[in-house]
């Protein structure tokens, strides 16, 4: 995977814009990312992992219509697409097994959260984060939480992922352990818990003479999955702290935000906190 998304991203630009996203084709290549308004210090390429994917077609409420995300594969490399579709079979699997182990830590049958993932909306990027001349001016990605349920990470050996530690608000780098994924809880997950899991805010810095590659894999319920914490988990002592919400809407209210620079902050869980 390494292999091919470092080929991939040696390209010239031109050869990567053929499969650029824009406002009807929501996956593929970009190099315009915002973390809360605010350009990142790298560049992208996003497949789903189900083909098609589908998502509300509008970010507003109330309206109905659906439509579907495609994946843009690019010619070259050639065995790119391969390599992402095995990558994403193999990571579905592990991330049905760590959902499994997160329900039975809160005292939930292993196959709880099966059921909101029938037309899951899980997406894989290949980040390619360039050297930066001026590192203390950018940042690869900007402060944020993931906001679906789980994320599962690879990440190369330069480093740059911090997450921020709770106890005195540090940020403390991920190292890179050969071989290793490291694995996010996401905001979803913070609310189906009522709070038990708490999502991690992270970030990541760049580096002014070595290029970085990381692979995230977002595993995101299907799009008419109303977030909420559960029911089995919540009573009149640990009432729910959050009000339901539309994962399609929060998701493409979310990519359309990246299109351009808002006036707005960005959508957040804790606009659902009760
Ligand atoms: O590159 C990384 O290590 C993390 C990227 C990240 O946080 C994200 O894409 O949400
Ligand atoms: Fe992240």
């Amino acid at each position: 995977m390494e292999r091919e998304a470092r080929e991939f991203f040696g390209q010239s630009l031109e050869e990567k814009k053929k499969v650029r996203r824009d406002e009807k084709r929501v996956v593929g290549y970009y190099e315009t990312e915002h973390t809360k308004n605010v350009r990142d210090w790298k560049e992208v390429f996003d497949f789903t992992v189900k083909e098609p994917t589908l998502v509300p077609a509008s970010p507003k409420d109330g309206e109905e219509a659906i439509m579907e995300w495609n994946n843009q594969w690019p010619e070259y490399p050639p065995g790119l697409r391969e390599a992402c579709e095995e990558y994403a079979q193999e990571l579905e699997k592990l991330a049905y097994k760590l959902m499994g182990l997160i329900a039975q830590s809160l005292g939930l049958p292993a196959n709880r959260f099966d059921e909101y993932y029938k037309d899951h909306t899980t997406f894989v990027r290949l980040n390619h984060y360039p050297p930066c001349p001026a590192p203390h001016l950018a940042l690869g990605v900007g402060r944020h939480k993931d906001s679906g349920a789980l994320t599962i990470l690879s990440q190369d050996d330069v480093g740059g992922l911090e997450v921020k530690r709770k106890s005195d608000g540090e940020w403390v780098l991920v190292k890179p352990i050969p071989d290793a994924f490291i694995i996010n809880v996401g905001d979803i997950i913070q609310v189906w818990s009522n709070d038990t899991y708490e999502s991690v805010e992270h970030r990541v810095m760049v580096n002014s003479k070595k290029e970085r590659f990381s692979i995230p894999f977002f595993f995101n319920p299907s799009h008419y999955v109303m977030v909420q914490p559960l029911k089995e988990l919540t009573d009149e002592h640990n009432p729910p702290k959050y009000r339901p919400y539309n994962w399609g809407k929060f998701l493409v209210t979310r990519k359309g935000s990246n299109f351009k620079k808002l006036d707005v902050e960005n959508l957040q869980i804790y606009h659902f906190r009760i």
